[in-house]
């Protein structure tokens, strides 16, 4: 019989040593990601910038892991902070996001000295003023504007739109009472601009769309304000496989795209290319995870269809309930079986949306059966859930076939640490 291996390591092997469900990291496939970036960005065109989004996948070892290939590292509230500087992160390669981020947070990052704040909206920028005048500290930052497109993917994951709670619409003239309030204050260092058009994208044209209307702003604020834009954030969001009929591109498939349109806009309203920045996340660590299951009740209503439960669901990975995300699995200890029949997977919570895949093919199924869904490294560590008090899973990562405990299983008693 053989078994499904994942980064050359038989899964069957890690559900019994770790127990099950597990999440499964592939250091080499993360590494590869991050090469790729490196030659065919980073290497490729000068004066550019990669901050890993880190709400993907963030945990102690991952940070250390994008400090020592010395990328650097976005962060989207304190508690990412926190985790980041347990690792001492260099503060400079920090990028601060979020919409509504707290005082006691800005004066955190303000503190630790991170490089940057991408402010979401005039009242951040008000708050930074006064913070970094009780501190008489300087920060740099960026507006996070909207740039007013679409982007093919799912609704709750689209945020380049004008209606967004994302960001400064560019369409309103907010934007530029946000710079000339920055080019005001003698403790604010304008960089320039950031969008974000949302995620798990596959098609470049958006992407194209919202960089000319932001060149476009910046043409405006050099005309309006004298003001040279030294930076350009284009966020993350590039596609990965889920399933069969998707394909991850190549960064270069975006990042070749985002240069010649810059440069080429740049160049029609006589601006200089700014530094450009990207922020890949799930690019990174998405493909590059599975989680392992054991397989429990296998009810079969007649006619209707058969429903496989395993010991997670959407405590660990609540993408399929928020945006109907699809997944492939495998059976890990009959990967050598033909499939002969077509199962649901469903999850342990108290939920009838809490289904893993509607519809696998599987071979002849049993309890006790090993599932390994794939493609579980991005936005399911780190969204998991404590619902029907239910543990977070262990997560392992692996490195050149050898397998190391990088989070530890909860426990019931963690659960219960802060209840009093
Ligand atoms: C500001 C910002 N940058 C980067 C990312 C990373 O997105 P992705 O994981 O799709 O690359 C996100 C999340 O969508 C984001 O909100
Ligand atoms: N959590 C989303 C991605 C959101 C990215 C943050 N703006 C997902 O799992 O697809």
């Amino acid at each position: 019989m053989t078994n499904f291996k994942f980064a050359g390591v038989d899964t069957v092997y890690l559900a019994n040593k770790y127990k099950t469900p597990l999440y499964v990291m592939s250091e080499n496939m993360i590494l590869d990601r991050i090469n790729e970036i490196k030659t065919n960005f980073l290497e490729k065109y000068e004066n550019t910038e990669v901050f890993y989004a880190s709400k993907a996948f963030l945990t102690k070892e991952m940070a250390r892991i994008i400090k020592s290939e010395k990328l650097g590292i976005d962060v989207v509230s304190g508690g990412e902070l926190y985790t980041v500087m347990q690792v001492d992160f260099p503060p400079e390669k920090i990028i601060f996001h979020g919409n509504n981020k707290t005082e006691e947070e800005l004066e955190k990052a303000i503190k630790y000295g991170v490089g940057r704040i991408i402010v979401d909206n005039l009242y951040e920028l008000s708050l930074l003023n006064n913070i970094t005048q009780r501190y008489n500290k300087k920060i740099n930052v960026l507006f996070r504007v909207t740039p007013g497109v679409d982007s093919n993917t799912h609704k709750y994951i689209q945020t380049g739109q004008i209606d967004s709670k994302f960001g400064i619409p560019l369409s309103q003239g907010i934007i530029f009472e946000a710079i000339e309030n920055a080019l005001k204050s003698t403790y604010i260092g304008l960089l320039g601009f950031h969008f974000h058009i949302g995620s798990q994208i596959f098609d470049k044209e958006n992407y194209i769309k919202a960089i000319k209307n932001v060149v476009n702003l910046m043409a405006e604020a050099k005309n309006r304000f004298g003001f040279i834009t030294k930076e350009l954030n284009i966020g993350g969001g590039y596609g990965i496989k889920y399933i069969d009929k998707e394909e991850r591109k190549p960064i270069s498939y975006y990042t070749d795209a985002f240069m010649e349109e810059i440069e080429e806009s740049c160049n029609d309203y006589g601006l200089e290319r700014p530094k450009v920045i990207i922020e890949p996340g799930r690019w990174i660590v998405g493909e590059a995870g599975i989680t392992l299951y054991t397989i429990g009740a296998i009810k079969e209503i007649p006619g209707v269809r058969i429903y496989a439960s395993v010991d997670g669901g959407m405590t660990d990975n609540p993408r399929p309930s928020l945006y109907q995300a699809e997944y492939k699995g495998i059976i890990a200890n009959k990967a050598d079986k033909e499939p002969s029949e077509t199962v649901t997977i469903a999850g342990k919570c108290c939920e009838s949306g809490d289904i893993l895949i509607w519809n696998l093919k599987v071979p002849p199924i049993e309890s006790g059966d090993i599932l390994a869904v794939l493609s579980t490294g991005a936005y399911n560590y780190s969204m998991a859930s404590n619902y029907n008090k239910i543990p977070k899973p262990a997560v392992v990562m692996i490195k050149d076939g050898v397998d190391r405990l990088i989070v530890k299983r909860e426990s019931y008693e963690d659960m219960i640490k802060n209840e009093l």
